[in-house]
C-alpha cells in the first residue's frame, strides 16, 4: 500500500468562484508530494514540499494569501512532525516570511526546541538565511477586501470566517513506513495580534508517530486546541479504530463537546488513508498507486491516473 499522502486545503464553506482553484492547488500539491515519495523520497520532505506549493498559492489562507489580523497584518503558525523520533518543530505568529513550514522545519532540525514565535521566529529565520519578504507580498486583494468587509459595522464575523478557513496541511507515510505530517495557516481573520491558534501546538494541529499514524487538522483553532484534535484521533486509533472511524469520532466529539466544525486528513502506518470533516466542504487529495483521489463537498470522491489526468 506504500507509499502515500493525504492534503487538505482547509475546511470551511468556499466561495463558488473559489471552488475550482482550491480543487486544483490540493491535487498539484499532492502530486509533486508523490513524485518524491515514488523517487524513494522521505514522508517528511513530501509533506514539507505539498505544504510548501499550498503556501505560495494564493487560493489558501496560509503563506501568500493569508487571512489579515485585526491591525491588517499577517502572522502565521506552522509546524511539522516526524512519526519515527517524535521529533517536531513549530513557528507561531511569524511575520515576513513566504514559507513557515520550512521554517518549522529549521526549528526542528536545527535546535533543541519545539516551537519559537515572534520576533525570536524572525531572527532565527535571519540566522538560517531564510530571505525576509514585505508584508504587502502575501497579501491578496482578496484577503485585503474580507478584511474591510469585516471592519464594517453591519458584518456578521462568522460569515465572514467562511471561505477564508483554507489553512493547509499534509500527512504521509513513504515507502520505509516512516510518518509524517505538515500544517500551516494564517490563522483566523480578525485574529487578534498575537493570537496563536492550534496549528503550531503539538497534538492539536498535528500529530505523528510511525506506531500509530498522522493528523493534519483545520478548523477553528481555539475548539480544535480544547479537544487536542489531532491526538485525540490518533488515540481512537489506538483503541483499534480505522483511520475513517476514528477520524470521524475525533471531529464529532468536537462538535457535541465544543459545537465546532473542522477537517482532517488521516494515514496509519500500513498506508490506509482518510479524508474527513464535519463542515460543509473541506478541500482535499490523496495519492496512492499511482492514483490520484480529490473532492470538495461530503460524499464526494474522484480519482484519475496519477500520470495520465483527463
Ligand atoms: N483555517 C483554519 O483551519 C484556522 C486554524 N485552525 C486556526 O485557528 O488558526
Amino acid at each position: 500500500m506504500l507509499p502515500v499522502v493525504v492534503v487538505h486545503g482547509g475546511a470551511g464553506q468556499i466561495p463558488k468562484q473559489r471552488t475550482e482553484q482550491s480543487t486544483l492547488g490540493v491535487c498539484t500539491a499532492v502530486r509533486a508530494a508523490y513524485t518524491i515519495l515514488r523517487g524513494g523520497g522521505s514522508s517528511m520532505d513530501a509533506v514539507v514540499e505539498a505544504v510548501t506549493q499550498m503556501e505560495d498559492n494564493p487560493s489558501f489562507n496560509a503563506g501568500h494569501g493569508s487571512v489579515l489580523n485585526a491591525k491588517g497584518g499577517v502572522e502565521m503558525d506552522a509546524i511539522v512532525m516526524e512519526g519515527k523520533t517524535l521529533g517536531s518543530g513549530a513557528v507561531s505568529a511569524v511575520r515576513n516570511i513566504a514559507n513557515p513550514v520550512q521554517l518549522a522545519r529549521l526549528v526542528m532540525d536545527k535546535t533543541s526546541h519545539a516551537c519559537l514565535t515572534a520576533e525570536g521566529a524572525s531572527q532565527f529565520a535571519r540566522a538560517m538565511g531564510v530571505p525576509e519578504v514585505p508584508e504587502e507580498s502575501l497579501i491578496t486583494e482578496y484577503s485585503r477586501m474580507r478584511w474591510t468587509k469585516n471592519l464594517a459595522p453591519e458584518a456578521n464575523p462568522v460569515e465572514c470566517q467562511m471561505g477564508k478557513m483554507g489553512t493547509v496541511g499534509a500527512v504521509a507515510v513513504d515507502s520505509e513506513g516512516n510518518i509524517a505530517c505538515a500544517t500551516s495557516t494564517g490563522g483566523m481573520l480578525n485574529k487578534m495580534e498575537g493570537r496563536v491558534g492550534d496549528t503550531p501546538c503539538i497534538g492539536s494541529g498535528g500529530y505523528a508517530d510511525n506506531n500509530v499514524g498522522a493528523v493534519s487538522t483545520t478548523g477553528h483553532g481555539e475548539a480544535i486546541m480544547k479537544v487536542t484534535l489531532a491526538r485525540l484521533i490518533l488515540f481512537h486509533m489506538e483503541q483499534g479504530h480505522s483511520v475513517e472511524a476514528a477520524s470521524d469520532l475525533g471531529l464529532a466529539y468536537m462538535k457535541s463537546r465544543v459545537a465546532a466544525l473542522g477537517g482532517v486528513v488521516t494515514v496509519d502506518p500500513r498506508g490506509h488513508w482518510a479524508a474527513r470533516f464535519s463542515s460543509r466542504q473541506m478541500s482535499w487529495a490523496a495519492a496512492q498507486k499511482d492514483t490520484l483521489h480529490y473532492g470538495l463537498y461530503t460524499g464526494e470522491h474522484f480519482t484519475q491516473s496519477i500520470d495520465h489526468p483527463h
